[in-house]
């Protein structure tokens, strides 16, 4: 049987990244007999380009029929003036929802041979093996949003729901790995991290009693991050502080390149993407870092 593989390059280095990483993919594919086919299609500001949206409807269909989803990056200059439902990354923010793809895994290893290209002081960032567990398709990226005259408005919900289905996958990778979870989030501040600390002690409380549970407020986080990376496990945290944290902690690696992620929902294809955007300061130039891509792939 034939494992079908949508393949969505995007803009800037994504068509670069995807590439290089199926020259990989098929490589493996043949010395091991594993069937693959491939289908292309557009996301991003090339879909804006080719057909005026960033999320085409055939896209969709393509992705709700492959076995997975390998994403470049997508965004850039030249579409930043669009209003924000018709902008690149739009278009990616439709596809996690239609796939439903709620947890968004992205491991930050750094690794013994790499640990000189690491910015951070090799007695602090050596042996760091962090696993994020960032929730990605609620939160304010996808609440109610717009304008009011003068003013603007970017609306954060979560449902108990939302917030049980993945503090358990992320409290089972913790079970997997060394047993320590930590929970970012800014309930000295908003309701929607107290609703997330109040569903998470419950569910390691009544479930996973064998879990060493941490509580960070964001803030703190970002520089305990820095200061004792090997402290953590596995950290699980809503959609925009995953998103900023990731970035974050990928400089303990030495590139933002180097990070691979695999957003996973219930049932159906996975989404498998670099960490990084479309990084249209090196576009063009062969430099992209590819690896990102290819651990995805793997
Ligand atoms: N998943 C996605 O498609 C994402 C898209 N974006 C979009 O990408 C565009 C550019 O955003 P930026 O803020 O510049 O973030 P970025 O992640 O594209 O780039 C930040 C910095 O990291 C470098 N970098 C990124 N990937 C690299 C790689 N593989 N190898 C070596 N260096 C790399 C870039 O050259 C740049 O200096 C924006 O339109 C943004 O919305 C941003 C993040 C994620
Ligand atoms: C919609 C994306 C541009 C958000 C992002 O930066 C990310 O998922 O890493
Ligand atoms: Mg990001």
């Amino acid at each position: 049987m034939s494992h079908r593989i949508l393949l969505l390059p995007g803009d800037g280095i994504g068509p670069e990244v995807v590439e290089a990483g199926c020259h990989v993919l098929d490589h493996l594919a043949t010395a091991t007999n594993f069937d693959i086919s491939y289908e292309t299609g557009l996301i991003g500001g090339a879909a804006i380009d080719a057909t005026g949206v960033p999320m085409p409807a055939q896209t969709l269909e393509a992705a709700r029929r492959a076995d997975a989803v390998l994403l470049g990056a997508v965004g850039g200059p030249q579409w930043h003036g669009l209003p924000g439902d018709k902008r690149p990354e739009a278009g990616l923010l439709a596809l996690r929802a239609a796939l439903g793809v709620f947890a968004n895994l992205r491991p930050i290893r750094v690794r013994p041979q790499a640990v000189e290209q690491s910015p951070i002081k090799r007695e602090i960032a050596e042996g760091s093996d962090i696993l994020f567990v960032r929730e990605l398709t609620g939160g304010l990226y996808f609440g109610d949003k717009g304008t009011e005259g003068d003013a603007a408005y970017d609306v954060c919900r979560y449902s108990r729901t939302e917030i049980e289905r993945v503090v358990r996958l992320a409290a089972d990778a913790a079970s997997s790995r060394r047993g320590r979870l930590t929970l970012v989030d800014k309930a000295n501040v908003m309701e929607t991290s107290r609703l997330w600390r109040a569903v998470t002690e419950e569910i390691i409380a009544q479930h996973y009693k064998n879990l060493d549970l941490e509580i960070l407020l964001v803030d703190a986080a970002t520089m305990h991050l820095l200061t004792r990376p090997r402290d953590f496990d596995v950290i699980v945290t809503e959609n925009l502080f995953g998103d900023i944290l990731t970035d974050e902690a990928s400089v303990l690696t030495g590139s933002i390149g180097l990070i691979p992620s695999a957003s996973l929902g219930a049932t159906g294809a996975g989404l498998y993407e670099p960490v990084h955007g479309s990084a249209p300061d090196i576009a063009g130039q062969g430099k992209a870092n590819p690896i990102g891509m290819i651990e995805s792939i793997a």
